[in-house]
This record gives structure tokens, C-alpha cells and sequence, in this order.
């Protein structure tokens, strides 16, 4: 509150000159104290008082007489700026009890007397004790207050509710009866507060600062202030889980993998992780705060927190090089707030190495994936085997004498012809029908792992080992028949190892000591040239002898044209309830382009040829352009080709062409020419069975 606010203004003023009879009439009128003298330029000269007038009639003074000898000079003068403290102060001086108010070019505006002064107090402590008890009633504290003798004069609305008393129950009431254990007295007594004091009151534990009131050195009484402590600890708790997860998250994203960079909406950075500071050799501290593209050269961080559209695996540069980004909104209730972005910037060769890693554990899984499809799918006996050719029925016969012994059978004939399925017929011929028939393809199974599948691994042998061992497959076929597939592509260790099987009947787990005896018919197979083998040295003559003693060769589907159409109607007939189709005859042409074909992946080729044409075929029948190209056009020039196949087509037939001649520079062997061709030995396989080769 300022003078303006509370002065008496235009008040009626006497100029210099002016008689004793005018200042009566003027005290007249305005009941005020004193009457202030004015020039004819409006500044003050003085103030003629009532004490001035009386003084001047009594000492006999006629009423004619001018004012100018009688006025008092040193009168207290205020701006209209002047704040009311400052006014209190001067008033309480002045022995004339009142003022004159004067603006900045000191002209008189008013006067102040003690009546202004007063209800200015008034309205002063009116305001201040509204503003007071808004503060306390607004308060999330609660707050006490006691007069000098103890008793309660005021509870705000937060003490109500954290205590459970009402205001009006405990009004005058001391305080250590109405609320014991907010010892407010000890206060009053010491004239001494008190801060961060715990205190149990109403079953509450607070937190309670307590000071003294006192007016000029006299205590009036005392006030509480509390806060309720299982609140303020709850609220710590959280704070230090925060500042845990904070630290937690802080460490992760520095030991991150990838570069992370966080920024706000306007692009500045806000947090960088430590890797990402330290391999572009900078210090995260300098980097916060700036702009991000004054930090990495190239970003879009601050262009994706200002659209919020995300931009996935990017390539960004920085230094010359190229690295993988992604760039994330940050999203707060709706906003974009700011944006992330992750920089792949680790050695290129380590992901090669880890996708590497990748593909030979996926050799390995679709390895096993492919034995346990078998080890539950179908067993074929004779009947199921497709065969009208001479020379098939007569080597069903020999194979159905061969079921009847003990002696180890093999197999041999090109891939694709249906040694599998002889192995797998045999066995359901024989005696040991009831037992297991196991198979192992020496080829597919990944080299680390031949000689565990083969005979087992004792507990503890290596490790990720299975904690109490495992059997192996000669095991496993304890009773029955072991079907040794691919028995060309065994290394010359494992050759000994097998020698031994069969001469003894016995082995040993891998990593253990005990001998197990095993009573296992063995079959094998090969499309190798195994004579050729022993006489470079590539093959144990006495491995080879064990396992020759009956043999059987499956001829290729080319020396067998007249299997070729059974053949197809049994696909068709497969295929057409495996695929919902309902295809169910060949145009005489497509006979005649399958019987004229070669098929140097035999059965399981002529298997994925119909497969595909059902695909293809329309009106139920397989006509020529539902083949693949390269069986009709054997001998057209290459440019004719590449006008009419397909891209899926060319590139099936140049995977088998590089296929064919890395196996013919192999001389048929699969490992080398995995080698050859740079890809596992189980990755070539599988290529094969893709190819139908
Ligand atoms: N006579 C047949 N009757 C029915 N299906 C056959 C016949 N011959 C082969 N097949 C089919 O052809 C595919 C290949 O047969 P199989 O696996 O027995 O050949 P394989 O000579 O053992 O080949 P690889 O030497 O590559 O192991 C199989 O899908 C099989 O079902």
C-alpha cells in the first residue's frame, strides 16, 4: 500500500498573505489539524496548525492579521509513491501528528493525518491476515499454533486430516491434553525452536519444526509446523529406486554394444553412451548440451524428433565410413519429446563371424530337425517301393533273401534312386522288424559331431554336455538295424572306429572307459566308387570287406525308363493330397520329355519335378510348360535359353551346374566339394535334396 491509497486529498490550502480570518473559516470547514500554506506556484511553504491559530488569538492578534508570522516550517513531507512503512515511521517522529503529500515536482496533492494512518493499519492487517490463512489452509504441512499459556488457537486443514482431530474440537484447549506427544509448552518456556524433530502424535510419526512467536522480545505463543514421515520416507524410497535404475540404465546403455544417442526436441543432446563418446574419441560431458549435428556429422536425429517418423537400419556417414543407424521417436503422452538413435559401429567382421557362427548352428538345428522328421515319419517295406522294371523285381528278391540273414548289406547305386528306402524295407523284412531302425547320414551329420552321434558321450565329457551323458546311435539301435547312408564320406578315424564296431560287436562312449556291447544289424550305402577309394587310399580295404558282404546296387531311373510312369502316379497322387490339388494326368508330350530325360538325380528328382508341376498345371493335366525348362531343352543353344526361362528357373539351374561340377572335380566327394564350393558339408547337402540331385 502506497500514500496515493490511503492519503486525504484536495484538501482547501492557505497562500502566503492570507489573514487569521480565512485560516478560522478554512479550520472550519474541513475539521482538519492543520491546513498547509501553498505559493501561487503550488509549493509548500508551511503548515499553520491549530495550535499555530489559537496561539496568535491569544496573544491578542485581530483577525486582519496574515498567517505568514504564525506557521510551522518543519512539516513532514511524503511522495504519493511513499510506502506505508515508511509513512508509519515518519508519522511516529512528527510532533504535529500529520503531513503534507507532495508529487515528484513537490506540488502539494493531500495530507496525511493519524486517522489515515489508522485505517490504513486496518486494511494492511486485514490483507496480510487473509493472505496468512490462504497459506494455511493451503498448506500440505500441517501447522499448529498455541497462545503463551499453551492452549490451542489455531489447526490448519493438512493437521486436521494428518492427526484426525477437528479444529473447532481442539480450539483453546492445551495442546498437551488435546494433542500429547507436540510438546509445544517446552517451546514457550525456552523461547528456543526446534527442526527435524520426530514426534508421535495420534499415532502418526511427524516430522516437527516448532518456533517460538514473540512481539518485541514477549512470547505470544508458539506454532508447529509437521509433515507426516512415513509419507516423506515412502517418497525417499522412491527416489533412491530412481537414482538406482537410473545408474543401472546409465551403466547398460555405456557397456552397450551399439552407439545410443538420446535428444531432446530441439536436436540437443541429452545423453550420449560411452561407447559410442569413446570411438569417435570424444567425452560424453563436452557432447551433452550441444546440437547433435554438431556432435555426428550427418544425423537426422533432430529432423525425426521434430516429424516423430522413425527411420529404421540407415546408413549414415561419419569420419568416411558408413554405419548402420536407427532413429527412434520418443513419444511422451502423445508428443514427441525427443528422439534415440542406436549406431551399429563395431567391426563389420565380427557380425560376419557371428552370422558364421549363425549358419553352422542352422546346419546343425536343420540337421536335427531333418533326423527327427525321419525318426517319426514312415517305414517303407517292399510294397510301398514303386518298381515294374525287370531289373527291380529282381533286386527286390535278392534284397528280400538278404532280409532274412544277419550279414551286413550294402548298398550301393547314383543318389536319388532309392537306397533309403531298400535300407528301410529290409529292415521291416527281417526279424528284427520289432527293433529300431536307425539311420546316420555320414555326410550330413556336422563333422564335430560325427563320432558322439555315432557312439554317444559319457556324463561330463565336454562341456554343455548333457549332464548325464548321452547315448549315440549304434546305441540306440541296440536290437535292431543302423542304416550307415553316405558310408563314402567318413573320415579315415571314424573308418577305424567302425572297423572295430563290426569286428567286435563293441565300443566305447566318447570321454568314457566302459565297453558297450551292441547287437546291431548293419546296412550301409554309398554312391561312391568304394573300389576306387580303397585303391587311392582313401578308404579302409578292411572296413570296405566288412561291409560288402552282400551288395546290392539300385540301378539308376535312366536304365529303368518303364518305373518312370508308376512312378509319376504315385507323386501325383502324394502330391495332390498333400497340396489340395486335383491333378491327374500327363499330355503325351510330357510323357515323352520325362522318358527322354536323363534324370541324373533319379527318383527323388523325378519326386520334385511333379511336385513343382502340380504347382503349375491347369485344367488337371501337366503339359510341357508346367516342367521345368532344362528337361526339354538339352540340346538348345544357351542364348535360346536365357530368352525363355524363368528367374527362378536359371538360377536352380545354375546352382546344379556349379553343384554338378564341383562334385565331378571332387570325384563324387561331398566334403571336398563342399570345400570347393566354400559352404559345410551339411549345407551341401541340403542343396542336393533342394535340387533333387
Ligand atoms: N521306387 C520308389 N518308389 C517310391 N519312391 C521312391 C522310390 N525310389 C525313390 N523314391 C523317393 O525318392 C526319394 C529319394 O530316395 P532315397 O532317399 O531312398 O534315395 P537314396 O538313393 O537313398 O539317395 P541318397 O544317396 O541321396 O541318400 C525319396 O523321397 C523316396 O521317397
Amino acid at each position: 500500500m502506497r500514500m496515493k491509497d490511503f492519503m486525504t486529498p484536495d484538501v482547501p490550502a492557505l497562500q502566503p498573505g492570507d489573514n487569521l480570518r480565512r485560516a478560522v473559516e478554512l479550520f472550519r470547514q474541513t475539521r482538519l489539524d492543520g491546513i498547509p500554506v501553498v505559493n501561487e506556484k503550488g509549493f509548500l511553504v508551511g503548515l499553520l496548525t491549530r495550535v499555530n491559530l489559537f496561539d496568535a488569538l491569544l496573544e491578542g492578534f485581530d483577525l486582519h492579521k496574515t498567517v505568514d508570522d504564525f506557521l510551522t516550517r518543519k512539516v513532514v513531507t511524503v511522495y504519493l509513491d511513499t510506502p506505508y512503512q515508511e509513512v508509519v515511521e515518519s508519522v511516529k517522529t512528527s510532533p504535529v501528528g500529520m503531513g503534507v503529500v507532495v508529487d515528484n515536482n513537490n506540488r502539494v496533492r493531500g495530507v496525511f493525518t493519524k486517522v489515515d494512518m489508522i485505517t490504513a493499519l486496518f486494511r494492511e492487517s486485514d490483507l496480510l491476515s487473509a493472505r496468512l490463512r490462504a497459506v494455511y489452509q493451503a498448506m500440505h504441512n500441517g501447522i499448529v499454533s498455541v497462545d503463551e499459556a499453551g492452549c490451542i488457537t489455531m489447526l490448519n486443514p493438512a493437521a486436521e486430516l494428518l492427526l484426525g482431530v477437528r479444529e473447532k474440537d481442539v480450539l483453546d484447549k492445551h495442546v498437551a491434553s488435546a494433542l500429547p506427544g507436540l510438546d509445544l509448552t517446552g517451546v514457550i518456556e525456552t523461547d528456543r525452536g526446534e527442526v527435524g524433530k520426530k514426534c508421535l502424535v495420534a499415532g502418526r510419526a511427524l516430522l516437527v519444526n516448532s518456533t517460538p512467536i514473540a512481539d518485541n522480545g514477549i512470547i505470544m505463543g508458539a506454532m508447529a509446523i509437521f509433515q507426516d514421515l512415513t509419507e516423506l520416507e515412502q517418497v525417499a524410497a522412491e527416489l533412491e529406486s530412481v537414482r538406482t535404475l537410473k545408474n543401472t540404465l546409465q551403466t547398460v546403455l555405456d557397456i552397450a554394444y551399439d552407439g545410443i544417442v538420446v535428444v531432446n526436441k530441439e536436436g540437443m543432446i541429452t545423453f550420449i553412451n560411452q561407447s559410442l563418446a569413446d570411438f569417435f574419441g570424444f567425452d560424453p560431458g563436452d557432447a551433452v548440451g550441444r546440437h547433435v549435428t554438431g556432435v555426428l556429422e550427418n544425423s537426422r536425429l533432430h529432423i525425426v524428433a521434430r516429424t516423430g517418423v522413425p527411420e529404421n537400419a540407415r546408413l549414415q556417414q561419419v569420419g568416411g565410413s558408413y554405419y548402420v543407424v536407427s532413429r527412434l521417436p520418443i513419444v511422451e503422452n502423445g508428443q514427441v519429446v525427443g528422439a534415440v538413435g542406436k549406431m551399429m559401429f563395431r567391426n563389420l567382421e565380427e557380425i560376419r563371424e557371428l552370422a558364421r557362427r549363425m549358419d553352422a548352428l542352422e546346419n546343425e538345428l536343420n540337421y536335427y530337425r531333418e533326423e527327427l522328421r525321419k525318426a517319426g515319419g514312415n517305414h517303407y517295406t517292399f510294397d510301398n517301393i514303386i518298381m515294374v522294371s525287370p531289373s527291380m523285381i529282381n533286386l527286390k528278391r535278392e534284397a528280400l533273401q538278404a532280409a532274412r540273414g544277419v550279414s551286413t548289406v550294402l548298398l550301393r547305386g547314383e543318389s536319388g534312386t532309392g537306397k533309403d528306402l531298400f535300407a528301410q524295407a529290409i529292415h521291416a523284412a527281417s526279424p528284427r522288424r520289432g527293433g529300431p531302425f536307425i539311420k546316420v547320414n555320414c555326410a550330413a551329420i556336422p563333422e564335430h559331431l560325427l563320432e558322439s552321434e555315432f557312439f554317444g558321450y559319457a556324463p561330463g565329457a565336454f562341456t554343455g554336455a548333457q549332464r548325464g551323458g548321452k547315448p549315440g546311435r549304434f546305441e540306440l539301435a541296440h536290437g535292431g538295424t543302423i542304416f550307415l547312408d553316405e558310408i563314402g564320406d567318413m573320415s579315415p578315424g571314424l573308418q577305424a572306429k567302425l572297423l572295430r564296431v563290426l569286428q567286435d560287436r563293441e565300443f566305447e562312449r566318447v570321454g568314457g572307459t566302459r565297453p558297450i556291447q551292441v547287437d546291431v544289424r548293419v546296412i550301409a550305402a554309398t554312391n561312391r566308387d568304394l573300389e576306387d577309394m580303397v585303391a587311392k587310399g582313401d578308404f579302409r580295404e578292411d572296413l570296405f570287406y566288412r561291409l560288402n558282404v552282400i551288395a546290392l546296387a539300385v540301378p539308376p531311373l535312366r536304365e529303368r525308363q518303364e518305373d518312370i510312369l508308376p512312378l509319376v502316379h504315385c507323386f501325383l497322387q502324394k502330391y495332390n493330397s498333400l497340396c489340395g490339388m486335383n491333378v491327374s494326368d500327363l499330355a503325351p508330350e510330357t510323357i515323352e520329355v520325362l522318358r527322354a530325360y536323363h534324370w541324373p538325380g533319379n527318383v527323388r528328382e523325378l519326386e520334385n519335378v511333379i511336385e513343382r508341376a502340380i504347382n503349375f498345371a491347369t485344367g488337371g493335366i501337366i503339359r510341357v510348360k508346367d516342367l521345368p525348362a532344362y528337361l526339354s531343352r538339352v540340346d538348345e543353344p544357351a542364348g535360346k535359353r536365357a530368352v525363355v526361362a524363368n528367374y527362378r528357373d536359371r538360377l536352380g539351374e545354375a546352382e546344379r551346374e556349379i553343384i554338378f561340377s564341383a562334385i565331378k572335380a571332387a570325384g563324387g566327394n561331398k566334403t571336398k566339394a563342399a570345400r570347393i564350393l566354400g559352404i559345410s558339408r551339411s549345407r551341401l547337402y541340403e542343396k542336393l535334396k533342394k535340387l533333387g540331385l
